[in-house]
């Protein structure tokens, strides 16, 4: 049986959105908690520490790989990243749900360990737009931009993997259609099944009175 709990993957090119629809979400599905990854890639200047990500270096990253820390793990644009099993623990104690923004092989194994949980690729409207985007964000330089506009071909090679896909042209469609995902996954029929099995196991309608 599947519990209420709420496993979402979002996963996208780097550039196409995830980052701006997962926010979205976060906020207005607070008992949904963002999963914080650990990273070895350097913060932005708008990045706090425990907040976008767990920012360490390559020693600590291989320590947690060594200690079965990690329930997922992948290098990704040249860094390693890895959702910690602590983080969907503290998810499961704390919330109704967690949000991964992770990319297409964390989903994977994700998938893997919870075949439950359910996966949404943002795609671009087109590669240039992806570009303009990453290029308008201002974050990465040269190198780094070119190296993920090279991975973005690669990423939407695996598209078919994913349950869901959401083309992020206006933002506002596009978020529309993401939270209409969170909403038809809590009416999956296994969510329901309890209240099913309670009501059936009750005794005749009206024999109580
Ligand atoms: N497998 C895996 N991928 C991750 C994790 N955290 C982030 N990512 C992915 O790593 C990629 C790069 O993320 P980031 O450096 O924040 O750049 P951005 O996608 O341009 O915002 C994105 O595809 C993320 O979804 C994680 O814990 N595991
Ligand atoms: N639908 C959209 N139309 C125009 N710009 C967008 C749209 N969605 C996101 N952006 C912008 O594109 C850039 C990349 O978005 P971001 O959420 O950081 O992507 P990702 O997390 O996938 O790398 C940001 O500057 C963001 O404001």
């Amino acid at each position: 049986m599947v519990s209420d709990f709420l496993l979402l993957i979002v996963s996208s090119p780097s550039g196409a959105g995830k980052t701006t629809l997962c926010n979205r979400l976060r906020a207005e599905f607070p008992d949904l908690r963002f999963s914080v990854s650990h990273t070895t890639r350097k913060p932005r200047p708008n990045e706090v520490d425990g907040r976008e990500y767990h920012f360490i270096d390559k020693d600590a990253f291989d320590l947690m790989i060594g200690e079965h820390a990690f329930a997922e793990w992948a290098p990704v644009h040249g860094n390693s990243y890895g959702t910690s099993v602590a983080e969907i623990e503290i998810a499961k104690r704390e919330a109704r749900g967690v949000l991964f923004d992770i990319d297409y092989q964390g989903a994977r194994q994700i998938k893997a360990r919870m075949p439950e949980a359910a996966s949404v690729f943002i795609l671009p409207p087109s590669l240039a737009e992806l570009e303009r985007r990453l290029r308008g964000r201002g974050t990465e330089d040269e190198p780094t931009t070119l190296r993920r506009l090279r991975a973005a071909k690669g990423e939407i090679e695996h598209y078919g993997f994913f349950d869901y896909v959401i083309v992020n042209d206006d933002l506002e469609r596009a978020y529309d259609q993401l939270r209409a995902v969170v909403f038809a996954e809590r009416c999956r029929r296994g969510r329901h099944a309890l209240l099913c099995e309670q009501m059936l196991a009750e005794g005749k309608v009206g024999a109580s009175t």
